[in-house]
């Protein structure tokens, strides 16, 4: 009997997983509206004559106010100085405030010929909608990934990480599956551009897939409640047990993790690695229009393979770090897989959907091998008090790269085919982009991602961190 009275509520396999299952639905939500605008490209330029370099603009406005107003670093700071429950709650109420402005902009029709600082106005809204919606997922995400060592440590971490992942990944898969249809479903006249000017015309409806994602963001904060309950439980049980609580979170730990080599080198394999899949999946469904020739309605299918292969491999790969190890060497081969990948995605030749759904199922392997052995790994580089801090600086870094990298290929898209905004502008057909120069940006990404998960691997053996080694302690 004492001996069930001096348990954790965390050393129940079924409290654990229950905590991991309900932040896993916010997490889910968050997902599905980062990628949501992503099949709906083509649709942005035909219907409010949106241009790539548009598109852009509001694909990198997710890092805005992550990178510049240090966003992310602060939520880091609460993180580690509020706790994971104020942070949750706080993180999932910016991201029901930015969708709402984001849906408010996409819906809102008379934006469509203004301009805001030389910027679209619909796009410039939606940008800053997108923006503080960027800030709410990041900080959520760094807070679930502290909730996760809290219940799991010494437990099956990589493969609660794992699964905590599928499931934000089956967001992702749905916005890349849905939005299409559920904007064809419900059609209705609306103004759009023609030409240049404004119409009242029937067409797909933009907005529906993103209020759709407002919902599921609702509900996701609604779940965050419930968390919160199970997390006092928890702290009730540590306390009845007599454990010590953490040391609080001081300002020199940040020049402790800094001055970490370690660290630097996870925070540029993370930029690296999801630079080149990250802002790819913003552009794939447009890809696969452009080289391969399928039509906007079922473009979406093939990107969406990508986080369905994570679905299964990453808690598959999680549970082989958990109990094998090999993380560091699991790192270099999803970054040699990027870079293969890529590279034939820039070569003019192979242009048929088959070699497409090839190339998009090894990108999802890619993208549960690097996920399922980097962020378990970070807690063998730095301790827990500090975690909250070195996952909102790694994700800092990461955020440069997914501000930066879809407004370069936006930008890079529309210099490499001037063709496209001459016939948009003489109301001529639109003819294909040719997607070669931004295939090759991505192909360089991987090419860095392995050079420094070499490194990674060599400063493992230097400094013992023990990221080959399996992380369930016998
Ligand atoms: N910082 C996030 C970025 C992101 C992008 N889409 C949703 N989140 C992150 O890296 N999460 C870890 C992951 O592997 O998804």
């Amino acid at each position: 009997m004492t001996e069930l009275i001096r348990r954790s509520l965390r050393d129940s396999k079924a409290a654990r997983w229950g905590a991991l299952g309900i932040i896993s639905i916010t997490m889910f939500a968050g997902y599905f509206l980062t990628d949501v605008m992503s099949p709906l490209k083509p649709m942005l330029e035909t219907e409010f004559g949106w241009s790539s370099t548009s598109y852009g603009i509001f694909t990198s406005a997710y890092g805005w106010l992550n990178v510049f107003l240090l966003m992310l670093i602060f939520g880091g700071i609460i993180l580690d100085k509020m706790g994971v429950r104020f942070t949750g709650l706080l993180s999932s109420f910016i991201m029901v405030i930015g969708a709402a402005i984001k849906y408010w902009a996409i819906t809102n029709p008379t934006l469509v010929d203004h301009t805001i600082w030389g910027i679209h106005a619909q796009v410039f809204l939606a940008s800053i909608g997108f923006a503080i919606f960027g800030v709410g997922v990041e900080i959520a995400g760094i807070t679930v990934s502290k909730i996760i060592v809290k219940w799991f440590k010494g437990y099956e971490m990589a493969l609660a990480m794992g699964m905590q992942m599928a499931v934000a990944r089956l967001g992702t898969m749905l916005a890349i599956a849905a939005p299409v249809p559920l904007a064809m479903y419900f059609s209705n006249i609306h103004t759009q551009v023609v030409n240049g000017e404004l119409v009242e015309k029937m067409g797909p409806s933009i907005s529906a897939p993103i209020a759709f994602a407002l919902v599921l963001l609702v509900i996701g904060f609604i779940a965050f409640f419930i968390y919160v309950g199970m997390d006092k439980k928890l702290d009730a049980s540590e306390a009845a047990n007599g454990e010590e609580a953490e040391d609080p979170f001081k300002f020199s730990d940040i020049g402790q993790i800094v001055t970490n080599k370690g660290f630097w080198l996870i925070a540029f394999l993370c930029v690296l690695f999801y630079s080149s899949v990250f802002p790819f999946i913003k552009y794939a469904a447009d890809l696969m229009v452009n080289k391969y020739g399928l039509d906007q309605q079922t473009a979406g299918i093939i990107p969406s393979l990508l986080p369905l292969g994570t679905l299964f491999l990453t808690p598959l790969f999680g549970g082989v770090y958990d109990k094998i190890g090999k993380g560091a060497t699991m790192m270099i081969i999803g970054a040699v897989l990027i870079i293969f990948v890529h590279t034939i995605f820039a070569l003019p030749i192979l242009n048929t959907w088959v070699v497409a759904v090839i190339l998009v199922i090894i990108l999802g392997i890619a993208l549960s091998l690097v996920p399922s052995a980097m962020w378990p790994s970070v807690p063998k580089i730095i301790p827990e008090k500090q975690l909250g801090t070195a996952f909102s600086l790694i994700f800092w870094i990461q955020n440069w790269g997914l501000m930066g990298v879809p407004l370069l290929i936006g930008y890079v898209l529309d210099k490499s085919n001037p063709q496209v905004a001459i016939a948009k502008a003489q109301g001529l057909e639109v003819p294909l982009y040719d997607y070669t120069n931004p295939m090759i940006i991505f192909a360089a990404l991987g090419f860095l991602a392995i050079i420094v998960s070499l490194l990674l691997k060599r400063e493992d053996r230097i400094k013992g961190y023990g990221l080959e080694l399996p992380n369930i302690q016998k």
